[in-house]
């Protein structure tokens, strides 16, 4: 446990929008406190995950120690978590907020107050943090921080009068940042003496030390050799060491109230370790638990597959390995008759979907096929059963449903004036209903209502093509209602496709049934025979593509019968066709769905 008094302790976040600069920021600040040398500061710490770094995105709340003599003469420690910017990643940043007093907020004054500026401060104000604000970026000619200043005053509402002005990018002004934290925020409380209470903000899975818990000590002290119980869970554990990432992870003798540190304690199972969950001593625990954080609800379900069948067992096995890094992700056993054995995965949004597909390629060289994101819809069916379905081939015959709900979200959209009829467009052609449109500056802030199964379907890609990235947009789940939907089966040769059905508003069907039999017309290869590829919405077609038989074109040139020349042809048409799956008499390279499942 650190000598340092609690007055002098100080846990921050850091919250922005999206390229704000927090990341930035935060090197700043750990170079500031000379916790790494020049030399070991290449690129930006924080991210440390190659992802993050490529992407140049946070995706997983990091945290470091730091130690600043302030002005006052007192030596501080500071510990500083970084959170992730994006919407889909809201989750994190609440957890986050669950282990600091306090948050550093960042707005770039040459773009202003965004959408997720705001929506990551009210978080902040409901976990009751005080808020100490910054202006970066004035070293670009066009930040007006003084306009950023008063905009933070009018649509964040707090004061900023006294928002530090920086350039984490020149390093202008660090020191008064971290000035204002040690004057504005306030330290952390706890008794030392008292049971054992650790909030679970984190784990993930290390190929070195196995499973590292991330905690946040509210009451008492952790000591290494300590016999510790997870209260959710009941499983206990002997601690092996604990230690505070100074960003390196160093060990320590004990944590104390306040500090925030890892435990590493050779922890096998990966399901003892809830996220929020509270850790207290086996022989003296805590009478209650901290309250925990909201369980995250995904929103967004998709299937995935292994392309070769053998690596099932390694799926299984990754998933685990990143729901443990990820609370927020959930999946479950699947079986298709497209794809074999699979599992069925929930994110909480496309981006984070995304995530998790990369990383699986990566960390664990998985080659896998994703089926089309679904949301989760409500389906009532006749005999007056609910259910929820998260997966369109799940989907009964339409005559034993009597309604179907689905999901809504209030989506807020700030856009530079000269964008804002091609947003108000998209919004509409995606059923989307307005609620408020407002103005902060040159700036609209326009409130929608729109069903969630349309922002799935690559709202983000054509919001951000359209506005040229000056769009910011932040959304929140907003009910469930009844909706004229249908579920879109392809059939190939008529055989149904599972793994390519999907559901969508009757007003779409038609035209997406159209686009993706036009693209399947591409995909699969000419075959034997004629094959005929079709979109229908129960025994009802709605669109057919036909693709022409191969067989006397490949042979018609050996007319006359050489007949090893003709085996020959028909030996190279076979090439190439591993990794098909077979339907009925046809096969389909697996690329065709790959490819098919791309299509948006
Ligand atoms: N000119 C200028 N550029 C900056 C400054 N701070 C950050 N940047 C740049 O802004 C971009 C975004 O900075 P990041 O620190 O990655 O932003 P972030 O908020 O961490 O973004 P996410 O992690 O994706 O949420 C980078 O290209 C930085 O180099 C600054 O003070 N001035």
């Amino acid at each position: 446990m650190t000598d340092t008094p609690l007055s002098q302790i100080r846990n921050f976040s850091i919250i922005a929008h999206i390229d704000h600069g927090k990341s930035t920021l935060a090197d700043r600040l750990i170079e500031a406190c000379g916790a790494l040398t020049a030399r070991e500061m290449k690129g930006q710490v924080l991210d440390s995950m190659e992802l993050e770094q490529e992407r140049g995105i946070t995706i997983k709340a990091q945290t470091v120690r730091l130690t600043y003599p302030a002005k006052d003469g007192k030596t501080y420690i500071l510990n500083l978590m970084d959170t992730p910017g994006h919407v889909d990643f809201a989750y994190e940043v609440s957890r986050s907020l669950a282990a600091c007093e306090g948050s550093l907020l960042v707005v770039d004054a040459s773009q202003g107050v965004e959408a997720q500026t705001l929506a990551n401060v009210y978080q902040a104000i409901d976990a009751n943090h005080e808020i100490v604000p910054v202006l970066n970026k004035v070293d670009l000619p066009a930040a007006e921080p003084e306009k950023t200043r008063q905009q933070i005053e009018e649509v964040v509402g707090i004061p900023a009068d006294e928002a530090v002005e920086i350039s984490a990018k020149t390093g202008l002004n660090i020191e008064g940042v971290l000035e204002a934290l040690v004057r504005d925020l306030p330290p952390p409380e706890g008794d030392p003496q008292a049971p054992l209470q650790a909030l679970l903000v984190d784990s993930w899975y290390d190929s070195y030390l196995g499973v590292i818990i991330l905690v946040r000590i509210k009451e008492g002290t952790l000591r290494t050799g300590d016999k510790i119980r997870m209260m959710e869970t009941g499983a206990t554990y002997n601690v092996d060491q604990v230690g505070v990432f100074q960003p390196k992870m160093t060990p320590v003798k004990a944590l104390g109230p306040g500090e925030i540190g890892y435990i590493n304690a050779a922890i096998k199972a990966v399901a003892d370790c809830n996220v929020g969950d509270t850790i207290t001593h086996d022989q003296r625990p805590a009478p209650a638990p901290l309250p925990g954080f909201k369980p995250s609800i995904p929103v967004v379900w998709c299937g995935l597959f292994p392309v070769d069948a053998d690596d099932f067992e390694k799926l299984r096995d990754s998933l685990g390995k990143l729901r443990l890094n990820d609370a927020s992700f959930h999946f479950e056993m699947e079986t298709s008759a497209a794809l074999g054995f699979g599992f069925r995965c929930g994110f909480l949004g496309l981006l984070h979907l995304e995530i998790i597909q990369e990383r699986l390629s990566r960390e664990f060289n998985l080659d896998l096929i994703a089926t089309a994101p679904s949301v989760v819809y409500k389906l009532y069916r006749t005999d007056g059963s609910m259910e929820e379905l998260h997966n369109p081939a799940d989907m009964p015959d339409l005559s034993l449903v009597e309604r179907i709900e689905e999901p809504w979200i209030k989506a807020s959209i700030m856009v530079p004036d000269e964008y804002l009829g091609a947003v108000l467009t998209l919004c509409s052609e995606r059923r989307g209903v307005q609620l408020d449109l407002t103005y902060v500056g040159n700036r609209a802030m326009a409130v929608y209502r729109l069903p969630l199964n349309e922002v799935v379907f690559d709202f983000y890609d054509r919001l951000k093509s359209l506005t040229r990235g000056y769009a910011s947009f932040d959304y929140q789940m907003d009910g469930y209602e009844e909706s004229d939907l249908v579920r879109i089966s392809i059939l190939v040769n008529h055989e149904p496709v599972d793994a390519l059905s999907f559901v969508a508003h009757r007003s779409a069907a038609d035209a997406r049934g159209r686009a993706i039999c036009a693209k399947l017309k591409e995909l699969i290869p000419r075959q034997l025979f004629k094959i005929a590829i079709q979109a229908a919405i129960g025994s009802k077609v709605i669109a057919r593509e036909t693709i022409g038989a191969l067989s006397k074109d490949v042979t018609a040139k050996c007319y006359g019968g050489d007949i090893s020349r003709k085996r020959k042809l028909l030996e190279k048409q076979k090439e190439g066709k591993k990794r098909m799956r077979q339907f009925g008499k046809v096969e389909i390279p697996q690329s065709a769905f790959l490819a098919a499942l791309k299509m948006d």
